[in-house]
């Protein structure tokens, strides 16, 4: 453990790594005394004093994100009455102005492609509405059945499905026929080879095709098994009332310009870096821990690798004239600005696009033009890295 400048203990690993990427360790000097941020669940206005009075504190305005509240730091909320019945979230503010840089409209089909525990994907359905539909991926099984909890417990569900799959390769589009959510209400009557609606008991012929696949000795199971796993659906998502080869079509490259989805997030994985909190976990699994599972992959260069790929695979499923944001919490270069330019090398129709939400944001311009950085010292709130795209519409033709 070393003390820096700003003599806040951090590990040395973590010093060694800032002093690598040419990161100032001041700008930590704030951490222990950064507030925490929830979100208010729209419609719970009215509800402000009571939450207070549930939180035993005060709830501050965030001036320049709405919904948005500080608190003092050390203020826990997951006992709380008003978190357990889903009145506030936990997120961070920075997440939440990365999330208000997708500008989503109602109606929108939006792609989350790094979607678990999933705070980005419930605001997102929050502001979403009573139409359009999200998509969440996650590779992590597990992250991902406790976003499905989430949307349970915030009643966010019904326009959102979750499929665990591998954002590089993830290659499904968003259902926009309008005329299969008319069949769906008929449907759900008929006894046909359809979606019907979501259950958390799997039934008999889907456990024994995942048996089938497992045992890998059938094509046509294998087949089955090489799917993303669809681990839940809401009954305005889009799944309802399909066949398995309408939620499982795939579409060329030049469909998709038109097909695709109009929005999408990749809060691609990282070193986390810029989250002081997520850094300090690791005192508990032991700092070797925290240098061979975190630090070692961004020098091996299999991380940046990897957010290169979900954020082509992400823009190559957006739709013509749709945006993309990629963001990390990470603060180095490599994950950061030297992604987005390979990216542009390597994707003409691409364009960065200004965040025009951010006006009063308190943040800084990251090394290349129209990106951001939220750090703790200028912005009080967990480091991150924003970056918004737009697919020129020439796309595929
Ligand atoms: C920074 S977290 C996402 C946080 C999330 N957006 C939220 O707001 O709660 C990164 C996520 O990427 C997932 N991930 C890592 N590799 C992936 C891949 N190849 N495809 C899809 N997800 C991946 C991790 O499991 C992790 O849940």
């Amino acid at each position: 453990m070393a003390n820096t400048a700003s003599n806040i203990p951090l590990p040395d690993a973590f010093i060694d790594f800032l002093e690598e990427n040419g990161l100032d360790p001041g700008i930590y000097t704030a951490c222990y005394s950064l507030p925490r941020y929830v979100r208010l669940k729209p419609g719970c206005d009215s509800l402000i004093a009571e939450i207070e009075a549930n939180i035993k504190c005060e709830l501050n305005p965030v001036v320049w994100l709405s919904n948005f509240f500080s608190l003092p730091p050390d203020i826990k909320i997951a006992n709380s009455l008003a978190y357990k019945e889903g009145k506030i979230y936990g997120i961070d503010a920075a997440s939440g102005a990365a999330v208000m840089a997708l500008n989503i409209s109602p109606g929108d089909h939006v792609l989350d492609l790094c979607a678990a525990p999933g705070a980005k994907l419930c605001m997102i359905l929050d502001l979403l509405g009573d139409s359009g539909s999200v998509t969440g991926v996650d590779i992590a099984r597990h992250r991902l059945a406790a976003c499905r909890t989430m949307l349970q417990k915030y009643a966010l569900s019904d326009r959102c499905r979750l499929f665990v799959a591998d954002g590089t390769t993830f290659s499904l589009t968003p259902n926009r026929d309008i005329s299969i959510s008319k069949r769906c209400e008929s449907i759900l009557e008929e006894k046909v080879d359809s979606f019907q609606e979501w259950t958390s008991k799997r039934p008999w012929k889907a456990r024994k095709c995942a048996a089938k696949a497992r045992e890998g000795s059938s094509l046509q199971f294998a087949l089955c098994s090489g799917d993303p796993e669809l681990i839940f659906y809401g009954r305005h998502s889009g799944v309802v009332g399909c066949t398995r080869e309408e939620v499982y079509r795939k579409f060329s490259i030049s469909d998709i310009s038109w097909c695709g989805y109009d929005k999408v997030l990749v809060d691609a994985e990282c070193t986390h870096d810029g989250s002081i909190r997520h850094v300090q976990k690791f005192e508990y699994w032991g700092w070797q821990t925290l240098q061979r599972r975190v630090f070692e992959a961004e020098r091996t260069d299999s991380l940046t690798n990897l957010q290169l790929k979900l954020l082509s695979n992400g823009f190559r499923l957006l739709k013509a004239g749709g945006a993309l944001i990629y963001s990390t919490c990470s603060l180095t270069v490599s994950q950061n600005e030297e992604v987005v330019e390979k990216f542009l090398s390597e994707n003409a129709f691409a364009e960065l696009q200004e965040i025009d939400t951010s006006e009063n944001w308190p943040c800084k311009n990251g090394q290349i033009p129209k990106t951001l950085r939220f750090d703790p010292l200028t912005s009080q709130t967990s480091g991150l890295f924003v970056a918004k795209f737009t697919k020129l519409p020439s796309q595929g033709k």
